[in-house]
């Protein structure tokens, strides 16, 4: 039975954020994962963490303007500064909350920016944000998100995901393998987390297409489940999706499969 961390940006968005891990709780989660904490200081998701039995198992670096549109600044030349100032400021967060893995998106890409430069600047990034990271026993999460959802995101597909981790061949940076967009991108998910899943570090789900329950929608979540069982994955997976009628009247497919 895989482990099932709650997405606190997307689930239990019924009550405001601090709130959402007692509710989280209450519904049965032991962990807990959401994009940004930057709006909050540490110590008061740290408090709500301690108090209802919860860990922190993922959280995002700072993303840029998110509301200008920026989805990342790791691939952007020029950003390196504020970038290194950003995995400060979440090694801060993760070790006040105990979080042992961090995703760093990498944003999109300007139009007619140089691609050969982004990706040299990603890459340089990447190694950074690894060493930083390494230092307090940190995993670094890459995600390939779907162009659908974010027109011009910088990393795509798995196999590309993959040849960036060797390329920047740090021990602590993994994939953070999102079933949602993998499915939109290219399917064939069975097959890829069996061949990708040493260098997988975490794990997201939603339905395809809308991104409600995992029991809505085109993907044999049972089956892929009952797969990570058997190839033995015990990482968390990260229940990333939005609730179609309400967080906990949604949950059945958790119990039911
Ligand atoms: O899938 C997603 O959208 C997230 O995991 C994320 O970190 C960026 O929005
Ligand atoms: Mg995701």
């Amino acid at each position: 039975m895989p482990r099932f961390a709650a997405n606190l940006t997307m689930m239990f968005n019924e009550v405001p954020f601090l709130q959402r891990f007692e509710a989280a709780a209450k519904a049965g989660f032991k962990g807990v994962e959401f994009l940004f904490p930057y709006e909050h200081p540490a110590e008061d998701i740290a408090r709500e963490l301690k108090s209802h039995g919860l860990e922190n198992v993922l959280f995002n670096l700072p993303p840029g303007d998110w509301s200008a549109g920026e989805r990342g600044i790791a691939c952007l030349p020029g950003r390196e500064a504020e970038f290194r100032e950003g995995v400060l400021k979440a090694i801060g967060y993760a070790k006040i909350l105990g979080t042992p893995r961090l995703h760093m998106m990498a944003g999109i890409v300007p139009h007619g920016a140089d691609v050969d430069a982004c990706h040299a600047a990603y890459i340089a990034n990447l190694r950074h944000a690894c060493e930083e990271a390494a230092r307090h026993g940190i995993a670094v999460m890459i995600e390939p998100i779907n162009t659908r959802d974010m027109p011009g995101y910088f990393l795509n597909l798995q196999a590309d995901a993959h040849a960036i981790r060797e390329e920047v061949g740090a021990a602590n940076l993994k994939v953070q393998m999102d079933f949602y967009h993998a499915q939109i991108m290219e399917g064939d998910l069975a097959t890829k987390v069996n061949h990708w899943l040493p260098h997988i570090g975490h794990i997201q789900v939603a339905g395809v297409p809308a991104r409600n329950e995992p029991d809505t929608g085109e993907v044999n979540y049972p089956f892929l489940f009952n797969l990570l069982d058997e190839l033995g994955y015990d990482g968390w997976i990260g229940c990333e999706y939005r609730p179609a009628k309400g967080t906990v009247e949604g949950l059945g497919w958790i119990g039911g499969r």
